[in-house]
């Protein structure tokens, strides 16, 4: 996994690759790892889907509730919180390493929160397999003051890195841009592994391997074999 977040003037881009891995194997080539905390903070998760899925989703709900319980909209700083004292209370055992982003009457926020609850507030971050890959991009290519447009392309290029880069990643470009008036979620914002037509049709012709022989057994011819639920 690779995903990455970057403040720019007036609001913050995150973004992630799409390949979803069980070990060696490719389970998922195009899942989501952008998640809606509320309108306007979206969290990028990496590490073990179901952790960050859950891990979001439950911060999400209680930030809702302590919205409502004091008619504020919610803070990103208290996303982070709640996110940080919950993987701490766990000691590392949720597998959930998540970029926190969003905008907020205090200004814009950007966080990583890691699994075992510590906490990072930078301008721009990595985090995921292909964090090295992803943050030599941001270290050879960011800038102070950047437009949205400039934040979108340096977040894509970080996460084409950890694509090109890192066999834990892989597949498409998703993309979150978070302003104070709108969050604008562009899946699969560049496609660059997308197959392209087979050169020849390889479908197979009935007849095309030869039956070399065939033996049918009738059901009726099965009635010595007692089946188990009947033992
Ligand atoms: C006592 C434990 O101490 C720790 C201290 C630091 C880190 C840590 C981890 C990461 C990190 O992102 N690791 C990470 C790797 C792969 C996936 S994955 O999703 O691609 N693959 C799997 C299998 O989870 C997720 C997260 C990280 C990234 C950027 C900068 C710093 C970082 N530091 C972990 C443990």
């Amino acid at each position: 996994t690779t995903i990455v977040g970057c403040l720019f003037e007036g609001g913050v881009v995150i973004a992630a690759d799409t390949r979803a891995t069980s070990g060696p194997i490719v389970a998922d080539k195009n899942c989501e790892k952008l998640h809606y905390i509320s309108p306007n903070i979206w969290c990028a998760g990496a590490g073990t889907a179901a952790d960050t899925e859950f891990t979001t989703a439950l911060i999400s709900s209680q930030l809702e509730l302590h919205s409502l319980s004091t008619g504020r909209k919610p803070r990103v700083v208290t996303c982070m919180t709640l996110l940080k004292q919950h993987l701490f209370r766990y000691q590392g055992h949720i597998g959930a390493y998540l970029v926190v982003a969003g905008v907020d009457p205090t200004g814009t926020h950007l966080f990583t929160v890691h699994a075992h609850g510590s906490t990072d507030k930078l301008p721009y971050v990595t985090m995921g397999s292909g964090s090295l890959a992803a943050m030599s991009v941001f270290e050879t290519q960011w800038r102070a003051k950047m437009t949205r447009d400039d934040a979108v392309k340096l977040c894509a290029d970080a996460i084409l890195a950890g694509i090109f880069n890192d066999l834990g990643s892989g597949s498409n470009v998703d993309v979150a841009v978070i302003t104070a008036d709108k969050t604008t979620l562009m899946r699969n914002y560049i496609k660059p592994n997308e197959r392209s037509a087979k050169l020849r049709s390889y479908r197979f012709e009935r007849g095309t391997t030869n039956v070399l022989n065939e033996k049918i057994i009738r059901k009726e011819d099965l009635g010595n074999f007692v089946s188990v639920e009947e033992v």
